[in-house]
């Protein structure tokens, strides 16, 4: 395999090895870490990967853009990180009503996070071990990052994890999730603010080199670009088996969208297979900022609302700036300009032609809570399938810009993790699955604290390996 290195979105880094991608997070320069090139697969490549169960996908892929891990090893991380899904498949996809949904929720914390988090924890493992060092992750969730990551990492040597979430603004499962890992290595902030609040103080921590070299921090949110990796692995799989199936050679996929991680790795496969997946619909909840983008060029910030989807309650998706370097012609400085005017202004301005690439990338839809609820109950009373309000509002875009070809939605999520809105919608709560049952009773770990970054590295400071 030919050798891949990594750059920064705003170029003020030398390349970067696989392995020192991970271990860095976030790019020194402030930027996010990319590949130096997506690599496009040939047809006989896409006959190779087709039939491979998951495991076998996900090593094939990776061995792309991992170039400096020996083959038995990564073999071996993968292995052990999918050992812990329930389902056969991973990520099964299957037909209900006139949609296909892709399920990401058969990991141990019931979210898509699962898939990605449960590789890194063993990723992180791997490499501190190989070089004798400590890590103190340090990371931000709106709500599934957080026990996703706590539970990729949980036992794992050498490592302390940090995670804040925005105080009463996660579910109360997602919060009993996070709070009953009382591990000595676990802390559990919740912090005074909003989500974007929370990754704000985490990249603000990040970016002080000192800091980040004295503690030697570890990024588990998408900032890290073996989180976004991981995922591509499931949008290929799904476009295998249902073009398979379907024998229709392009597809949609409809991606409930937040920090615009899961989206950004549909983006990548797309380019992957150049010419499968004809658009991705990037679906948000009332927090719209990305759908005034794509459909609109109306990239301005506006104040985080609260829905009944509260883990895509986002406006500054980290992300965002991946797909820039792209739509910027792969220029970091634009890209860099962009960030900054951004981080004055609170909003940036496209002009036409780049709106036009953008959809030809994307279709988008904004949708509010009652239609999140009323998806919930059509399409049980379709299909006997509870989706979750997250997945609801995927599938409701999914349902919007469906034409000839397969639609395939993610299922990024759970249901009985938002009982109370599937309770709003059904009027009953769903099943509640052996890894949630419980959770009410055990003891709980969490400090609540100010969104103020002064006050969160100190709590650092004070518990740090
Ligand atoms: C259940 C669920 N669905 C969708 C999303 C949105 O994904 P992303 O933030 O990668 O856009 C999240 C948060 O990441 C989530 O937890
Ligand atoms: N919705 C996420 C927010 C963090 O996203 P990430 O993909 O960057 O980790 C969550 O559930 O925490």
């Amino acid at each position: 395999m030919r050798e891949m290195r990594y750059i920064s979105t705003r170029g003020g880094i030398a390349p970067l090895s696989f392995k020192e991608t991970v271990l860095t997070g976030l790019a020194e320069d402030g930027g996010l870490i990319l590949p130096e090139r997506i690599p496009v697969l040939s047809a006989e490549e896409k006959k190779a990967l087709r039939d491979l169960p998951y495991q076998d996908l996900a090593f094939k892929v990776f061995q792309y853009f991992v170039t400096d891990i020996p083959e038995e090893d990564l073999q071996r991380l993968v292995n052990k990180a999918y050992a812990t899904f329930t389902h056969p498949d991973i990520t099964p996809v299957v037909k209900k009503g006139p949609v296909w949904i892709l399920e990401l929720f058969h990991g141990p914390t019931l979210a898509f996070k699962d898939v990605a988090l449960q590789f890194l924890g063993h990723l992180f493992e791997y490499l501190l071990s190989e070089r004798g060092e400590k890590m103190n992750i340090l990371g931000a969730t709106s709500g599934d990052t957080g026990s996703a990551a706590i539970y990729g990492v949980r036992g794992k040597k050498n490592l302390a994890i940090f995670i804040l979430h925005p105080h009463g603004r996660v579910s109360p499962v997602q919060a009993l999730q996070m709070t009953t890992v009382t591990d000595p290595n676990v802390f559990n902030l919740a912090i005074k603010g909003t989500f974007d609040d929370c990754q704000a103080i985490v990249k603000l921590l990040f970016s002080d080199l000192e800091f980040k070299h004295r503690y030697r921090l570890g990024a588990v949110n998408s900032i890290n670009w073996a989180r976004v990796l991981a995922q591509v692995v499931y949008y290929l799989f799904a476009y295998f088996r249902v073009t398979e199936v379907e024998g229709i050679e392009e597809v949609r996929f409809s991606v409930p969208t937040g920090n615009f991680g899961d989206i950004f790795a549909g983006y990548v496969a797309r380019r992957m297979l150049s010419g499968g997946i004809e658009r991705l619909v990037l679906a948000t909840n009332e927090n719209d900022i990305l759908t005034r983008f794509v459909n609109h060029g109306d990239y301005s910030l506006r104040e985080v609302v609260p829905t009944i989807s509260p883990s895509m309650d986002i406006q500054v998706a980290s992300n965002f700036e991946r797909y820039l370097y792209y739509l910027y012609g792969e220029n970091p400085i634009r890209v860099r300009e962009a960030m900054s005017r951004f981080a004055e202004e609170k909003r940036l301005v496209f002009s036409e032609e780049e709106l036009s690439r953008v959809r030809a990338d994307f279709l988008s839809l904004s949708v509010s809570q009652e239609e999140t609820l009323r998806t919930i109950r059509e399409f049980y009373e379709e299909t006997s399938y509870i989706l979750d309000p997250h997945t609801a509002v995927g599938v409701r875009a999914g349902l919007a810009f469906r034409d000839e070809r397969p639609m395939i939605c993610l299922a990024t999520a759970h249901p009985a993790k938002f009982p109370e809105a599937v309770s709003r919608a059904l009027g009953f709560e769903p099943p509640i699955p052996e890894p949630l049952q419980g959770l009410s009773e055990k003891p709980r770990k969490v400090v609540l604290l100010p969104a103020d970054p002064q006050v969160v590295r100190r709590f650092i400071e004070e518990n740090a390996i």
